[in-house]
C-alpha cells in the first residue's frame, strides 16, 4: 500500500522568526488523515525546524543538496551535512532548480545517487513546460526526465523515491492541471515505471502532484487513483490552508 504524502515546499520564504511562527501554527493543526506530512524550510532553518517539530509528526525535509560528498563547492550543502542534523529526505529536481540553477538530468542523476548512498529519501520533481503541452509533448518530456535521472537505479532503490509531477505552467500561476490531466499523467508515469521495473515496484511508488494545489481543489485532485498526494508551494505558507490540504484525502 503506497503512502499518501503532503509536502510543503516553502521555497525561499520565511526567516528564523517566521519559521518559528509557522511551525507553532502547524503544531496546533489537527490531522484527520493518514497522510505523511512534510515541510521543506530554507537550509538556514532546517536545524531549528527539525528540533521544533519533534513530537508533531511533521518531517522536515531539505529543498536541495549537492551531488559531491564534500569539497570546494562554495555555498553548497551536502547530503552528509543534512543527515548530521536529522534530515533524511531531500527534494531534488524542482523546476526552479532546473530553470534558475541550470540543473540537468545528468547532475540530478548524480544527486540522486549521493542521496541514496547516504540512506536518504528523495522527492524527485519533474514536469513539462507550457510549450511542451501545447505541442502535445508532455509525455515525451516527462518520460525522458524520469528515464535520464532515475533509470540507472536498481528496483530496490525505488523504496526511497517519491515522485512529484509538477507541470511548470501550473506552478505559482494559480492555474492548476485539471484532476483528469493530473490523473492521466500520473498513470503514464506509473506505466513508465512498470515497463522498466515491473508492476510491483510501480504500484508502491508514491506520485505527488504539484502546481497551485489549494484547499478548494485538493480533494478533487487527491481522489484520483494514481495521485498519492501533493507538493505544495504557496498554500504551505499558511498553516490552516496547508492542513486543509493534508486533510483533503
Ligand atoms: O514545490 C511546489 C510547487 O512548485 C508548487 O508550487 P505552488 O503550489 O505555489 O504552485
Amino acid at each position: 500500500m503506497r503512502k499518501q504524502i503532503v509536502a510543503g515546499n516553502w521555497k525561499m520564504n520565511n526567516d528564523l522568526a517566521q519559521t518559528e511562527t509557522l511551525i507553532a501554527s502547524l503544531a496546533k493543526q489537527a490531522k484527520t488523515t493518514d497522510a505523511e506530512v512534510m515541510i521543506a524550510p530554507s537550509a538556514t532553518n532546517l536545524w531549528h525546524a527539525y528540533n521544533s517539530t519533534k513530537g508533531t509528526g511533521i518531517e522536515v525535509v531539505a529543498q536541495n543538496m549537492h551531488f559531491a560528498e564534500n569539497g570546494a563547492y562554495t555555498g553548497e550543502v551536502s547530503a552528509s551535512m543534512l543527515k548530521s542534523i536529522g534530515i533524511n529526505t531531500v527534494i531534488l529536481g524542482h523546476s526552479e532548480r532546473r530553470e534558475y540553477f541550470n540543473e540537468t538530468d545528468e547532475t540530478l542523476a548524480k544527486k540522486v545517487d549521493m542521496a541514496l548512498s547516504k540512506g536518504m529519501r528523495i522527492i524527485f520533481c519533474f514536469g513539462e513546460e507550457l510549450a511542451d503541452r501545447k505541442a502535445g509533448k508532455e509525455e515525451t518530456v516527462v518520460g525522458s526526465q524520469i528515464k535520464n535521472a532515475l533509470f540507472h537505479l536498481a528496483a530496490a532503490d525505488f523504496q526511497d523515491i517519491i515522485l512529484a509531477y509538477e507541470p511548470v505552467w501550473a506552478i505559482g500561476t494559480g492555474e492548476t492541471a485539471t484532476a483528469e490531466q493530473a490523473q492521466d499523467m500520473h498513470a503514464f508515469i506509473r506505466k513508465t515505471l512498470a515497463d522498466k521495473y515491473g508492476n510491483d515496484i510501480a504500484e508502491e511508488v508514491s506520485i505527488l502532484y504539484g502546481g497551485s494545489v489549494k484547499p478548494n481543489n485538493a480533494e478533487e485532485i487527491f481522489t484520483k487513483p494514481d495521485v498519492d498526494g501533493g507538493l505544495i508551494g504557496g498554500a504551505s505558507l499558511n498553516a490552516e490552508d496547508f492542513f486543509a490540504i493534508v486533510n483533503a484525502f
